[in-house]
Parts: C-alpha cells; structure tokens; sequence
C-alpha cells in the first residue's frame, strides 16, 4: 500500500536516462537499493520511493498526479503534452529544472543520395516517426502537408525498408543515421532531460523535501560543471594567467616556501581546463598544474 506521505520519484527503468537519474539521486544523498527487476524501491535514509517505469509513461503518471516527481526527457515530455491537448486535456505539471544530461535532438533525415532543398521538400511525403505530434507541431507550422507512419522503435529502418520518404527521430552522434544510409537535415526540438513536478497540492514536509533535493540538485550540477584549479606561477605573470582562465574565480594566492618569485595558486572554475590553454599557462611560467574534480558544491 503507497505510503501518501512519502516522496514518489518516476524514473526511466532502463535505458538512456536510467544510469544517470539514478547516479543524480544518489550523490544527493538519497541511498537506494535498485534490484534489476524491482519496479518501486525505497530510499533507506529519506521518505522517498523510487518508481522505475518506462520512459514514456513518466510524463502522464505525473500529469495524473500518480507520482510527485519525474526525471524525463523533454521531447518525450512535450509529445505527451501535445498529444493530451490534442485530445481535449488540460493537463498540467511544473518544470523544477533541466537537468545536465540526456542531451540529444529530434531531427529530420533523408536518404543520403535524396535532395533536399529545405522542409518545403517534404510536402506530400511520408514521414517515419515516434513523435508525431511534434513533427506535426513543426510541419504545420511551415504549413507543409504530409503522411505520418507511426514507429515505436527501430524508425531509421523505415526508408530502406519502404514504409517511409524521410524519418524524424532523436540524434546525438549521429552515427545511427550514417549506419542507417541517412543524413540530418533539420533540427526541429532540441533536449534534455528535465525534473518536473505534478500540479496541485502538496504537504508542506513532502514541499520541502522537494525543495531540499533541488539545492542538492544544483550543488551536483554545478559540482559536475567546476574545477578546482591548483599551480605555481611566477609572482610577475599573475595577471597574463588570471586572463587565460576565463571561468575562475578571483584566485587565492599563497605564498611558496623558499621562493620568493613564485606563489601557489588556487582557484574554482565553472569550466574546464583544455590541454591548450594548460600548454600556455607553462609558457607563462606556471608549473605543477593540477586540475581536480569537485564533489560537491554549496553557495
Ligand atoms: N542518442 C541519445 N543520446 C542522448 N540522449 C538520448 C539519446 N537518445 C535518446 N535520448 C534521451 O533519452 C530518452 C530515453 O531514450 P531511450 O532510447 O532509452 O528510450 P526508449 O527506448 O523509449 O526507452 P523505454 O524502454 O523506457 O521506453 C529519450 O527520450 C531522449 O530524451
Ligand atoms: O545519433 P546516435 O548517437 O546514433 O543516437 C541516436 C539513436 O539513439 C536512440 O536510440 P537508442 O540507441 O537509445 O535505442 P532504442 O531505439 O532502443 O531506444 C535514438 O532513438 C536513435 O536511434
Ligand atoms: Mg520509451
């Protein structure tokens, strides 16, 4: 029997989004036991339960207030809006915040030796696709007509295989699409995965432990995102180095041992250090470069 009290997290069960939701809800602190076949865990040290679903059933559980939270990938997310309002729903959600992965594009693709001269070619063809109602969101748009082949999966077979002109489906390398005899040719959505939040009302313990997470959220992101930055440099060049690090913080400078010519530096950086401009930094003197990860951030 659901304990109304605690937190219920929806969450992809396996797939793109899985490994990383589930490492984003554990360096919050959040320890859970996720068994392969377990559908709902219980977090050990938090009133939260985790639900592990399918992806696409994520937006509509918290749609439906069936859960509280979910981690979801923003195109599947605006398919399913699309698709309820097109069925006369209202339904509503809050969008807490994007979140750091998942990243990937829903793009128009052709057969390679196919010409293209902008969407206006695809007027009257059949278009292969998981997401009609975002393709048909942007089509429209363009007031471009066409015929949709509805395909759950494996929509990159469907040119070759005859059931369809073109495809619209998620890219990130693009390698897919190569293996597939097919090249990119518009952009229409991009995403990420993002943390929403269901609608309506919501005891003031369970707010609050929502709104714990997203400071820890933000602590883990901005973690993942930032350096900590350690040299010596010559006491001369301070200000040529502070110029190469464009996403340090002001440094703290100590003095070395010994040497009165040279300090440590230390310093954050939202950004990370290329190879490149740690080749420049040498030539400007600095020596024992280190560059660390952050565990965690809190400002
Ligand atoms: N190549 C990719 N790179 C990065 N993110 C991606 C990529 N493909 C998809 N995604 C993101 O991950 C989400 C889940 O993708 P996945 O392929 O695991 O979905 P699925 O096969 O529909 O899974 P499920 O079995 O849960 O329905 C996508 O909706 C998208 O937001
Ligand atoms: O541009 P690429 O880096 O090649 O990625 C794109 C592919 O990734 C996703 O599928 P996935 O591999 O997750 O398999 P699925 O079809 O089983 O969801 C997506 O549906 C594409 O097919
Ligand atoms: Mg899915």
């Amino acid at each position: 029997m659901q304990d109304k009290s605690r937190l219920r997290i929806a969450m992809q069960k396996s797939g793109r989004l899985s490994k990383e939701s589930q490492q984003l809800l554990e360096r919050c602190g959040i320890k859970i036991n996720l068994q392969q076949q377990r559908l709902l865990a219980f977090a050990e040290n938090m009133p939260i339960d985790i639900m592990r679903v399918r992806d696409d059933d994520i937006p509509g559980l918290v749609m439906d207030g069936v859960v509280d939270i979910g981690i979801i990938g923003e195109n599947v997310l605006e398919e399913e809006l699309l698709n309820r309002r097109a069925q006369g729903e209202d339904p509503r959600y809050f969008t807490l915040r994007r979140l750091d992965f998942g990243g990937c594009r829903l793009s128009l693709a052709v057969p390679m030796d196919e010409p293209f001269a902008g969407p206006h070619s695809l007027q009257g063809k059949r278009i292969a696709t998981s997401y009609p109602h975002l393709l048909k969101q942007y089509l429209d748009k363009l007031a471009i007509n066409f015929k949709s082949c509805l395909l759950n999966g494996s929509v990159e077979v469907a040119p070759r295989a005859g059931l369809a002109d073109a495809i619209c489906d998620l890219v990130s390398t693009g390698a897919t699409l190569e293996a597939n005899g097919l090249r990119e040719v518009e952009v229409i959505y991009r995403s990420k995965a993002c943390l929403i939040q269901r609608d309506g009302e919501m005891p003031a313990a369970k707010q609050a432990l929502i709104d714990r997470l997203l400071v820890r959220i933000q602590g883990v992101i901005q973690a993942r995102e930032s350096k900590y930055i350690m040299m010596h440099a010559p006491s001369n060049r301070l200000d040529d180095i502070i110029a190469l690090l464009p996403g340090a913080e002001r440094p703290t400078v100590l003095p070395l041992a010994g040497d009165r010519n040279r300090v440590a530096m230390h310093m954050v950086s939202s950004e990370t250090l290329f190879w490149e401009t740690m080749e420049k930094l040498k030539e400007l003197g600095a020596s024992s470069i280190l560059v660390l990860p952050i565990e965690k951030m809190m400002e």
